[in-house]
């Protein structure tokens, strides 16, 4: 933890690299702690490989033994996750405060920056929460037939999404930085720089290949997907079912139980109602809403800015992301009922 709250001035001063003991996980009690060392292994590995203009092809025992324990744990992979960096990564300053008392435990070099990026979508996943609820609402409203509840769980979930988008906004306030921060997005998967991938010593004798973070591991959409019957391109929707192996275990089965559960698309149509019919067009037309607020800051934040520098217009993720972006919201927008 102190390794890991001191990451950017240790980075910096380039300081990561002198030995560290072989830390045994066995105290670490309950979900909560593990996801607090998940974190904290996550950030002092991506400062240990991405540190100075070196790269580092393998990570130490020290790091790299605990970390993968930990993950197959939780059942994520041994690489700083969204989840980390957003999910795990925040304390109030104040024991009693409220939201806007909330700081971040770990940074990485470049400290306000990532810290905007880290809070803002924290408070965005916040905003997803009712929403989120809202789903086991509606699968039992659909089982006893029940299109009063029904209507109003939709009507949560629709506000829970205009919500996510009005909380986005905050991001003007924080976005000092005019790309995502390098050591967030850092991968060792299809990196030119790692073309093998990142050796774990003491766990396997074959480097692995992992892809960087990327707010696309944020689970509330893809549920909000799955719930409406969304579906994307083929190589989309393929590159978003991967991100789901980045996500906390228990995220990636709801998301897999909200998909298999019964089509609420195929009652809402066969309901012929036409005030439900309603509420579920307002919720795909609050997830197009939110999804093009989304373009618009990465097209400020990123886009406008990696032209300006003759940057290689690449995703966070290695894709051509505003093009990716459009069809994915292009397909929601698709999604709304014939009144
Ligand atoms: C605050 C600034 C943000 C920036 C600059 C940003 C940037 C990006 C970029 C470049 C992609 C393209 C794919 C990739 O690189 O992996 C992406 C995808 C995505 N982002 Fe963000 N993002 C931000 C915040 C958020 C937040 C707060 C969320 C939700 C909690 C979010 C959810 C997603 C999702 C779900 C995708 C996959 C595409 C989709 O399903 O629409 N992003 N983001």
């Amino acid at each position: 933890m102190r390794l890991a709250a001191d990451l950017p001035h240790l980075v910096e001063g380039g300081q990561l690299r002198q030995e560290m003991p072989l830390l045994s996980i066995q105290q670490l009690q309950g979900h909560r702690q593990l996801c607090l060392a998940h974190a904290a292994l996550g950030f002092i590995t991506m400062g240990y490989a991405w540190q100075g203009a070196g790269r580092q092809m393998s990570l130490p025992r020290a790091l790299a033994v605990p970390f993968c324990a930990i993950s197959e744990l939780l059942g994520m992979p041994p690489i700083l996750v969204y989840a980390d960096c957003v999910l795990a990564n925040w304390k109030k300053r104040e024991p009693l405060g409220c939201v806007e008392n909330l700081d971040v435990l770990f940074s990485f070099p470049g400290g306000e920056s990532n810290k905007g990026f880290f809070l803002v979508s924290l408070l965005v996943e916040l905003a997803a929460a009712s929403g989120i609820k809202a789903i086991p609402t509606i699968f039992n409203a659909m089982l006893h037939h029940d299109l009063s509840t029904l209507q109003t769980a939709l009507q949560d979930v629709a506000a829970s999404l205009r919500k996510m988008r009005d909380v986005f906004t905050l991001v003007h306030k924080v976005a000092m930085w005019l790309f995502l921060p390098s050591c967030f997005g850092s991968s060792w998967k299809d990196n030119p720089l790692m073309p093998e991938g990142l050796v774990y010593e003491g766990v396997w004798d074959h480097p692995r290949q992992y892809a960087g973070g990327s707010a696309a591991q944020s689970s509330t959409i893809q549920c909000f997907d799955m719930l409406l019957g969304i579906h994307h391109d083929p190589v989309d929707e393929e590159y978003l079912i991967c991100m789901r192996d980045y996500m906390p275990a228990a995220h990636r089965a709801f998301i897999q139980a909200v998909a298999s559960g019964p089509s609420l698309r195929q009652f809402v149509l066969a309901a012929g109602d036409t005030d439900l019919t309603a509420a579920f067009n307002k919720c795909v037309s609050s997830l197009v809403a939110l999804r093009s607020y989304h373009i618009e800051v990465v097209v400020k934040y990123i886009t406008i800015p990696a032209g300006q520098y003759q940057e290689e217009q690449k995703g966070t993720g290695g894709t051509g992301f505003i093009q990716f972006l459009k069809a994915i919201r292009d397909n929601t927008q698709k999604a709304h009922l014939a009144d």
